[in-house]
């Protein structure tokens, strides 16, 4: 059974001088339970696709297509009914904790709102599970009493997938959650979230532009490019055997999980991701690939069977697929 479906989604942002097609055709599907991670570079869209998913983008913005959350179409939801799968059946964590809390409130506080504004706990009852939810985090109690600028990066980054869990969602889409913070750090809120979604059977996607932290975490992988999904399939599959050319980048950009020494321009890869108002004919990507053929020029390729639940829009990979 799964617990969201995306099907050709598609984000235009419009600006004063056009329209800026974010997100272009995306389908998906996050099965009750898994992690799914999408990856990309900075402009890909990843962070479009996230707040589309519980309606959090700007009014400029306008999404087409169907996003089913639990076969309920979040694009056609009453307001209402919207404020109440927010933080109860879907919540998101922000990369940056510092700009999430409230530098005036106590954690405490803050992590209890979800509760009493759902409805879903009395202010004694919301206590208790404040300190519950903070020692599942790894906090201990009397941090419910600081103020955010008392804490940590990390710290801060536990309090918000506390927030997260508070309402007991069936699915977390955490954006960057650990970009922010140092490697060390980072490696210990990644197996906090990976040990608290499974424990509690939470679905999740997870957003970075880091294939590694994503492979470590995830079931799935879906690499975007421009707005579109470019490969879709099993992590240790996409990792480690990627199909499409910058997957394959990607992944050699971050060889292991938070490498300090990894680039944020995937290895190899020369220029930039291109201006989505200005996309190239054909393929997005083959200005930059390295195995681009002349008819990538004109010929955009939609995604192909690459294996067993595995796609991947690339002229070579139909290629290979045609062949055998
Ligand atoms: N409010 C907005 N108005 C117009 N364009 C926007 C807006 N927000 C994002 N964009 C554009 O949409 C595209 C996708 O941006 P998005 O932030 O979703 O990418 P991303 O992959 O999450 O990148 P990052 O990792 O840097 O956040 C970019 O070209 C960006 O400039």
């Amino acid at each position: 059974m799964s617990v969201l479906e995306l099907d050709d989604v598609s984000v235009t942002y419009r600006i004063a001088s056009g329209e800026v097609p974010a997100v272009r055709g995306v389908s998906l599907t996050l099965d009750s339970g898994a992690a799914l991670g999408v990856a990309g570079e900075s402009g890909s869209g990843k962070s479009t696709l996230a707040m589309a998913l519980l309606r959090l983008l700007p009014r400029d913005a306008r999404v087409d297509g169907r996003i089913l959350l639990d076969g309920e179409d979040v694009l056609t939801m009453k307001w209402g009914r919207m404020r109440a799968v927010r933080w109860a059946e879907a919540s998101i964590v922000f990369q940056g904790a510092q700009h999430g809390l409230n530098p005036v409130r106590k954690i405490g506080d803050q992590i209890a709102e979800p509760l009493l504004v759902h409805g879903l706990a009395r202010p004694e009852a919301a206590r208790k599970r404040v300190a519950e939810l903070l020692d599942q985090v790894g906090l201990p109690a009397w941090r419910a009493r600081s103020y955010p600028h008392e804490l940590s990066g990390g710290q801060r980054q536990r309090v918000m997938i506390a927030m997260a869990l508070a309402c007991s969602p069936r699915l977390i889409i955490a954006d960057e959650p650990t970009t922010a913070l140092d490697v060390m750090v980072q490696a210990q809120v990644l197996t906090l979230i990976k040990d608290l979604v499974a424990e509690h059977g939470i679905s999740l996607i997870m957003i970075s532009h880091d294939l590694s932290v994503l492979a470590d975490v995830c079931d799935r992988l879906a690499v975007m490019y421009a707005g579109r999904i470019v490969e879709q399939g099993p992590s240790g599959e996409v990792f480690h055997d990627a199909r499409h050319p910058y997957s394959k980048a990607l992944a050699a950009a971050f060889p292991t999980v938070g490498d300090p020494a990894a680039r944020l321009a995937p290895r190899g890869l020369g220029g930039d991701p291109p201006d989505p108002m200005r996309l190239p004919t054909g393929c997005s990507f083959h200005p930059r690939c390295p195995v681009a053929l002349d008819e990538c020029a004109t010929l955009d390729v939609e995604l192909w069977s690459a294996g067993e639940r595995r796609t991947a829009a690339c002229v070579h990979v139909r290629a290979k697929e045609e062949a055998s």
